[in-house]
C-alpha cells in the first residue's frame, strides 16, 4: 500500500491517491467522514474550522461502497478557496491584484524562511504555507481512515487520545479502568479535548482559553494505542524493515510533532534493566505474552503481540497573534513575524492524526507480509498465521 497527498491550504481542492487496498473490503463516504470530524472539531482550533466542512468524495476505486483492488482516490474540497480564489488562482498569470497578501515576514517555528530558502519563493512566503499548513491533514486522515477499515476487518483497533495539553496530564492510571480500546476510543471521542476524563478535560479548555486570551499558543503530548496485532510484523533483518521506525517516522513527520517513544520510553530513563524489560510467560489458550508492556509492543522492529504503545510530542503552534521578532525578507530590517488565521493549539487534532498514521503503517505492514487481492483471502492468511504463532 502506497499513498500521495496533493493540494495547498487555500488552494481548490485536497486529493489523496491510494493503490494497494484489497477487492472487498466495504468502504463508503460516511466511514471516512467519521474520522474527518474526530480531527476537525477538537477544542482550541481556530476561525477556518467553521468555514470547512471536512467531507470527502471518493472518485475511483470503489464501486456500490465495495473496493475494487485499483486505486483508490479521495478529495476533500476547501469552501475557503472561495476567499482566495484570485490569490491561488492555479491557471492565471500573476497581476498586481492577485499578488496580495504577500508573507514575508518568517513566523519562527514555521516552515516559511527554511522553505522560502530552499524553494527560492523570495517574492512571497505563502507558496511556503500554503503546502506545509496542516490543513493536508485532512487527507492523511481520509487514507488513515481507509487503513482502519481493513484493520478492523482482522481485528486490529486503533485509537489516539491526547494525554498532556500545556500542563495538564490525564490520569493515566484511569487507563486500567477501561476494559477494552472501544471504551477508551467513546470516552476521549466525547470530551473536546480528547483526553480522558472529564476532570483533565476541564482543566485543559481552561488552558486553551487562557493561552487564547494571551495571544499564546500551546502544545502537549498525545497517545496512541493500538491492539490486535499479531507477533512478528516488521523485522530486525534490516533498519528499513522495521516497523516501530517506520511508525516513527510517521509521527515525526506530522506538522508540529518533535518527538515520539514507545511504551512511555521516555519515563524510563534512568531506570534499571529489570524495571524495563517484559517477562516472557506462556498459556495454552494464548500461547506466548508478556507480564508487561514497557517496551510499547515492539522488540526488535517487530510487533510482540502485545498492545502497540506510542507517544508523540507536539510543539506549540508557531503562529502567534503577538508575534516574536523576526526579519523581512526584501528589506532584511528586524520586524515582528506574520500573522495569519491560527489555532491556539492543534494536539486535539493532532491525537486524531496521529492515531491515522499509525493505522497506515500497521495496514502498510499487514499488507507486505500477507496476499492483498483479496479481503476475504488477507483475513485468512492472517488467521493461519495466528495460529502459527499461538502454537509456537
Ligand atoms: C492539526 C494541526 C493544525 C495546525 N494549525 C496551525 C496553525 O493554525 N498555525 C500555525 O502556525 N501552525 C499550525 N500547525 C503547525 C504547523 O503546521 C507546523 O508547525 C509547520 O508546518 C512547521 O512544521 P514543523 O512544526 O513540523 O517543523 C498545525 C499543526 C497541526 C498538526
Ligand atoms: C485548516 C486546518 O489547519 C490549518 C493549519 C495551519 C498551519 O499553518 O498548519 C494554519 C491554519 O490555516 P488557516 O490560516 O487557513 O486557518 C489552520 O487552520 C485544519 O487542520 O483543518
Amino acid at each position: 500500500m502506497k499513498y500521495m497527498t496533493a493540494g495547498e491550504s487555500h488552494g481548490p481542492e485536497e486529493l489523496a491517491i491510494i493503490e494497494g487496498i484489497p477487492a472487498g473490503l466495504k468502504l463508503s463516504s460516511a466511514d471516512i467522514n467519521f474520522e474527518l470530524a474526530r480531527r476537525q472539531h477538537g477544542y482550541g482550533r481556530g476561525e477556518r474550522q467553521k468555514i470547512e466542512t471536512d467531507t470527502v468524495s471518493i472518485l475511483s476505486g470503489v464501486r456500490h461502497q465495495v473496493t475494487l483492488g485499483s486505486p483508490i482516490t479521495l478529495n476533500v474540497h476547501n469552501n475557503d478557496h472561495n476567499n482566495w480564489a484570485a490569490i491561488m488562482a492555479p491557471d492565471e498569470p500573476a497581476t498586481p491584484e492577485n499578488s496580495v497578501r504577500k508573507v514575508m515576514r518568517p513566523r519562527p517555528g514555521h516552515a516559511d524562511l527554511v522553505g522560502g530558502i530552499k524553494y527560492r519563493h523570495q517574492a512571497d512566503l505563502r507558496n511556503v504555507l500554503e503546502r506545509s499548513s496542516a490543513w493536508e491533514t485532512v487527507m492523511r486522515v481520509a487514507v488513515g481512515a481507509v487503513a482502519k477499515k481493513l484493520l478492523a476487518e482482522i481485528g486490529v483497533d486503533v485509537h489516539g487520545f491526547v494525554q498532556q495539553l500545556g500542563p495538564v496530564k490525564t490520569d493515566l492510571a484511569a487507563l486500567t479502568e477501561f476494559p477494552d480500546l472501544a471504551a477508551v476510543r467513546a470516552v476521549s471521542e466525547a470530551l473536546p479535548t480528547r483526553s480522558l476524563s472529564a476532570a483533565t478535560d476541564q482543566q485543559m479548555q481552561q488552558v486553551i482559553d487562557q493561552a487564547k486570551q494571551q495571544r499564546d499558543t500551546v502544545g502537549g503530548m498525545v497517545q496512541v494505542l493500538a491492539t490486535g496485532m499479531p507477533a512478528g510484523l516488521g523485522s530486525y533483518v534490516s533498519a528499513d524493515e522495521k516497523l516501530d521506525a517506520k511508525i516513527a517516522r510517521a509521527i515525526v513527520g506530522i506538522n508540529a510533532f518533535k518527538a515520539v517513544d514507545f511504551g512511555a520510553a521516555f519515563d524510563h530513563v534512568g531506570l534499571y534493566g529489570s524495571q524495563v524489560m517484559d517477562e516472557i510467560l506462556w498459556s495454552a489458550d494464548r500461547g506466548f505474552y508478556r507480564a508487561t508492556d514497557n517496551m510499547g509492543g515492539f522488540e526488535g522492529g517487530m510487533t510482540t503481540g502485545e498492545m502497540i504503545v506510542v507517544r508523540g510530542v507536539v510543539k506549540p503552534i508557531p503562529t502567534l497573534y503577538q508575534p516574536m521578532r523576526s526579519v523581512d525578507i526584501d528589506t532584511h530590517q528586524e520586524h515582528k513575524a506574520s500573522i495569519e488565521r491560527s489555532d491556539t493549539t492543534a494536539v486535539t487534532a493532532a491525537a486524531v492524526i496521529a492515531e491515522h498514521m499509525v493505522a497506515i503503517e500497521l495496514a502498510k505492514a499487514v499488507l507486505a507480509k500477507f496476499d492483498n487481492d483479496n479481503i476475504d483471502r488477507l483475513k485468512e492468511q492472517v488467521a493461519a498465521y495466528r495460529r502459527e504463532v499461538q502454537a509456537f
